[in-house]
């Protein structure tokens, strides 16, 4: 099993994942509290009143988790394309794979790796909802310290279960749009690469660009439930499960609600994946 893929693809995770956290806690604000009154407003306030940092809360254990979780997608993609197709990823440029398997295979890593983000993924929102300052002698402590105080509080109070709470929802969330993710990135690579070369810098910065957006379009909807459904416990447990989730938070939000994180979900997302599929095009060019 070639391992290349793996490594490539924590590497360029990462990369990503800095340039993209600020966005991302905004956009878990606005999807969790309703004291916001936009996406500037959002910012403005975590600014004046967390500073800098406030933007940057809860980034250290996605930044070690994407290690696990985007080597597990690129990876399990990268490998359940070559049992699908026979082909390894230098010889898929000659030989391109049919948008069918392109899709299976996207969303068999999409499937995998949800299971490895769903506990990073949770104590990464519950980190990000913290409205407090950073701690200063007489100021109002926050519910939870860290990372591994968030994971342990979780367990102690909801057991092992507790730390895959949200995690049918983000599975639900992953599956499908991790294939969109990986056609649209191969089918622009390939609309506007000639034949059997490999594609430009331009050409993957634009792909990957619009393949995060493609996929985070199609999965706000479930992405707005899955943050609802990790926040509910904290307090007291207001969902009986995702689809209940769904329709409460229509009838008392309409529609909208699914929308809800959409334009800071995409402005996040053409930054973070046109240098993450640049980052790992180039560490498989570079080991190939
Ligand atoms: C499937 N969904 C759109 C939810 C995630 C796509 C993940 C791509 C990248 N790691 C990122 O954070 O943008």
């Amino acid at each position: 099993m070639p391992v290349e893929e793996f490594v490539a693809g924590w590497i360029s995770g990462a990369v990503g994942l800095v340039l993209g956290h600020p966005f991302d806690t905004v956009k878990v604000r606005l999807q969790t509290q309703t004291t916001y009154r936009g996406i500037a407003d959002c910012m403005v306030r975590i600014y004046r009143h967390e500073s800098l940092l406030g933007f940057f809360k809860g980034m250290s254990f996605p930044i070690a988790s994407i290690a696990v979780v985007n080597s597990v997608l690129f990876g399990v993609y990268s490998n359940a394309l070559l049992l699908l197709t026979a082909t390894s990823h230098q010889e898929r440029r000659a030989q391109p794979p049919s948008y069918m398997h392109i899709f299976l295979a996207g969303c068999t890593g999409g499937f995998l790796q949800a299971y490895f983000l769903a506990p990073f993924d949770l104590i990464k929102v519950r980190l990000q909802n913290q409205t407090e300052p950073r701690a200063q002698p007489g100021s109002p402590q926050p519910r939870y310290h860290g990372p591994m105080h968030c994971a342990a509080s979780i367990f102690q109070e909801e057991g092992p279960r507790g730390l895959f709470r949200g995690a049918w929802a983000l599975t639900l969330r992953d599956t499908p749009t991790l294939g969109i993710y990986f056609i649209t990135y191969e089918g622009l690579c390939h609309q506007y690469t000639p034949e059997g070369q490999n594609p430009s810098s331009a050409t993957v910065l634009v792909a990957g660009g619009f393949a995060g957006i493609a996929s985070w379009v199609t999965a706000t909807p479930l992405d707005v439930i899955k943050s609802r459904m990790q926040m509910d416990g904290l307090r007291r447990k207001v969902y009986r499960g995702v689809l209940d989730c769904m329709v409460s938070s229509v009838r008392q939000e309409g529609l909208g609600v699914f929308f809800r994180g959409l334009t800071i979900n995409s402005a996040r997302a053409f930054p973070v994946n046109a240098v993450t599929f640049l980052s790992y095009e180039y560490l498989l060019r570079w080991w190939g």
